[in-house]
């Protein structure tokens, strides 16, 4: 199970998310009281191992915005929230950088990874990072084709459950983590790295 943690901001808990075996890492770069700046991001990604992906995280900020805050970054991948056409993952190819196309749900009926030419498919809640839960089983019928993340209002105590319902590829966690909005706990990243793995 491939997990990512989302809207990491300080050393310690990047350190914590790489110990647990995180396999993503996410840096918010839009309007969020998670926003880091690109800098701060270069400098939290210079000691996290190649193995591990570091994403930086848009929401329908023009191309050359996100061309340029990802190289001052230095990040590894690019997700995308919002509504995108799908030329818009194509104006980034030449970035050399997986692509992640982040939609919610209800959007993204009868979707597949790759749809918009992007390497990953999240799927989340209506609102990106306010932790709110939607019904993972309805998926369960026509769950999409290829790599996908599922996300929304998971946590430790649910992620297990979640993943037996929908079958994601991978989780992505944010508010889960968290002890209030913005502030996460290492030892919550380590209890949802732990629970999303276990077999
Ligand atoms: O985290 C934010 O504030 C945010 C703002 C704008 C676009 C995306 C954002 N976050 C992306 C994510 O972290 C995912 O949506 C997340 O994994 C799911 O969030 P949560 O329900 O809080 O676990």
């Amino acid at each position: 199970m491939f997990v990512k943690i989302c809207g990491l901001s300080t050393a310690v808990d990047v350190a914590a998310a790489v110990a647990a075996g995180a396999d993503a890492l996410g840096f918010v770069l839009t309007e969020s009281p998670r926003r880091v700046e690109p800098g701060l991001v270069r400098e939290l990604v210079a000691a996290v191992p190649e193995e591990v992906l570091t994403v930086a995280v848009f929401r329908e900020e023009p191309a050359a915005y996100v061309r340029a805050a990802v190289r001052a970054a230095g990040v590894r991948a690019v997700q995308l929230h919002g509504n995108h056409p799908a030329g818009a993952f194509a104006e980034l190819a030449d970035l050399g950088l997986p692509l992640v196309r982040a939609t919610s749900a209800a959007k993204a009926a009868g979707a597949d990874c790759g749809d918009f030419g992007e390497d990953l498919l999240l799927l989340d809640a209506p609102v990106p990072g306010a932790g709110e839960p939607w019904d993972w089983a309805e998926l369960g019928a026509r769950p999409p084709a290829g790599k996908w993340l599922l996300a929304g209002g998971l946590s430790p105590a649910n992620v297990r459950e979640a993943i037996v319902a929908a079958n994601p590829w991978g989780v992505d966690v944010s508010s889960g983590v968290e002890v209030r909005r913005g502030v996460k706990d290492p030892d919550l990243i380590t209890e949802f790295v732990r629970a999303a793995k276990a077999r």
